[in-house]
């Protein structure tokens, strides 16, 4: 079986990355091998289970690249067995055109990555290639290119994360919380970062989908490639094309310049889409087909750009619900959903409280230049505990940032986080606590004292909640009207009242 130790006269000693390609037929076999080879790795074929399995017995490879279907099984074997012996190689699976079922199924099953038949010769070397940069990664993390020096099955098997300048743990550490819920977000974080998997995100709004798209990235290969961050809801409909896949100068009015898309930006790294629940129907169709085919084609270009990016896709709505209610496409759905992390909101997870108080505090009071965070008494932390918190941890952050600009610089004062306080805005015909876009006295006096962003952030939100509320009562609540006299979209509107925590009832 797979996870068999290999003889030391077995194993050979690896000046260069080695490929296991199986495959019944020859042709192909020997397409993939000579392409491979003229890649400068070291190949060695099988072309059945069989004979791949005594062939992975006998050396540990770097990646494993198998047909779906051979003549004695199936692929998904290989990648079984090489799961359970906890082996290093990444494998990537080829599967028949159209079959997206068998490429989600060896992805969930860990997978590394799929390839789709007819196999286009640049993008096997490409996945091959990202495959193989991941394991230089692991490799160079344990000082280790030698098999001959270590014991065999031991360097078949997978032990710690590679993660050699320690980012990702940092960013596991951001996400603050060590509820069992939260642990189980972690692990889970850690263990699909490495796969080309696209991870589907949900939680309520404030819950850290951010964060734990960036921790993704952290420990992903891909660590030192670009992630990029796109928040669906944010961009007008008309922009949506070109802001995705990019445009050439004078594709569409005021494109004076040819400008690269969000694909071509995040090209070798990660593409977060946040909100994808928002994207529009007809976007939703050009997104899948470039997930499908790899390739975008930038507004007004004749030519495709073949993307290498992996997928990280969040959103606050029940995706599911969306496709049921024929809002969201099914097979996008089941296309970006192939992980799935779901991120607890804060009434899950009360326990975490106090160590996010005191990270957030933290965080606060450096942003601030405060020598040291205030401190804070029983009755401020009994405070936090009665407040519901629907808003997740970004309301908590607000109310500890209100708390701050109200405190002395010392203690932080439970009456500063009251109830009717004005953390998070309920905007209503008439009632609406936090209406008045001035800052307050002590947030003026943080902001100038301090010059620092987050106060300058929160000014200027209590600007634009102040402006939108007006908007919003001048409307009588109509989104479209508002919006309208706003000069924006609704969805933006929507998007700038949800940022903001304002219902508007
Ligand atoms: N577990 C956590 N530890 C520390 N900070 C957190 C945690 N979760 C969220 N935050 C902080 O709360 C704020 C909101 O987080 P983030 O933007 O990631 O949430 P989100 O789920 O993406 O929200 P939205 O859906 O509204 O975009 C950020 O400032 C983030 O740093």
């Amino acid at each position: 079986m797979v996870g068999a130790a290999i003889s030391d006269n077995q194993t050979m000693t690896k000046s260069k990355a080695s490929i296991l390609v199986i495959d019944d037929e020859p042709d192909l076999r020997l397409l993939y091998e000579l392409t491979l080879l003229r890649e400068g790795y070291a190949v060695e074929s099988a072309e059945c289970v069989q004979q791949a399995r005594d062939k992975l017995a006998q050396s540990c490879f770097d990646v494993v690249l198998t047909d779906m279907r051979l003549p004695d099984g199936m692929g998904m074997e290989i990648l079984q067995d090489l799961q359970q012996a906890r082996r290093t190689e990444r494998c990537i699976v080829v599967t028949a055109y159209g079959s997206a079922e068998n490429a989600v199924e060896a992805l969930r099953a860990g997978a590394f990555d799929y390839l789709t038949k007819p196999l286009e010769l640049k993008q096997l070397r490409t996945v091959v290639a990202s495959a193989v940069q991941g394991q230089e990664v692991l490799a160079g993390a344990s000082g280790d290119t030698d098999c001959k020096s270590h014991d065999p099955a031991a360097d078949c098997c997978r032990s710690t994360q590679a993660d050699p300048s320690g980012q990702g743990q940092a960013a596991l550490a951001r996400l603050v919380g060590q509820s069992a819920v939260m642990q189980a977000v972690k692990g889970r974080i850690a263990k699909v970062a490495r796969s080309m998997a696209p991870v589907h995100i949900h939680g309520a709004s404030g819950t850290g989908k951010e964060l734990v798209a960036q921790a993704l990235h952290a420990n992903s290969q891909r660590a030192d490639g670009p992630l990029v961050a796109v928040n669906c809801g944010a961009i007008p409909e008309n922009l949506l094309e070109a802001e995705f896949f990019g445009a050439k100068k004078g594709s569409y009015t005021g494109a004076v310049h040819d400008r690269i898309g969000f694909f071509q930006a995040a090209q070798g790294g990660t593409l977060f889409l946040d909100e994808i629940g928002d994207l529009p129907l007809p976007m939703q169709t050009k997104l899948l087909r470039a997930i499908q085919e790899r390739r975008v084609r930038p507004l007004g270009a004749t030519q495709e750009e073949a993307v290498n990016v992996r997928l990280v896709s969040a959103t606050h709505k029940d995706l599911a619900q969306e496709v049921a209610a024929g809002r969201f496409r099914q097979d996008l759905y089941y296309r970006l959903n192939v992980i799935e992390i779901r991120i607890p909101p804060l009434r899950e997870r009360r326990e975490d409280l106090p160590e996010l108080v005191q990270a957030l505090l933290a965080r606060l009071a450096q942003d601030a230049g405060m020598a040291q965070p205030p401190q804070i008494t029983p009755e401020f932390m009994q405070a936090i505990t009665c407040r519901d918190l629907p808003g997740n941890v970004r309301e908590l952050e607000n109310l500890l940032h209100r708390a701050v600009a109200l405190s002395d610089g010392h203690v932080l004062q439970a009456a500063s986080i009251a109830p009717d306080g004005d953390a998070m805005p309920v905007v209503s015909a008439v009632q609406e606590p936090n209406t008045d876009p001035a800052p307050t006295e002590a947030t003026a006096h943080q902001s100038t004292a301090s010059g620092r962003a987050t106060d300058l952030r929160s000014w200027l939100d209590a600007q634009e909640r102040g402006v939108l509320t007006q908007a919003l009562r001048g409307s009588q609540n109509d989104l479209a009207v508002a919006a309208d006299q706003l000069g924006l979209s609704v969805r933006q509107l929507r998007y700038r009242l949800e940022r903001l925590g304002m219902a508007v009832e």
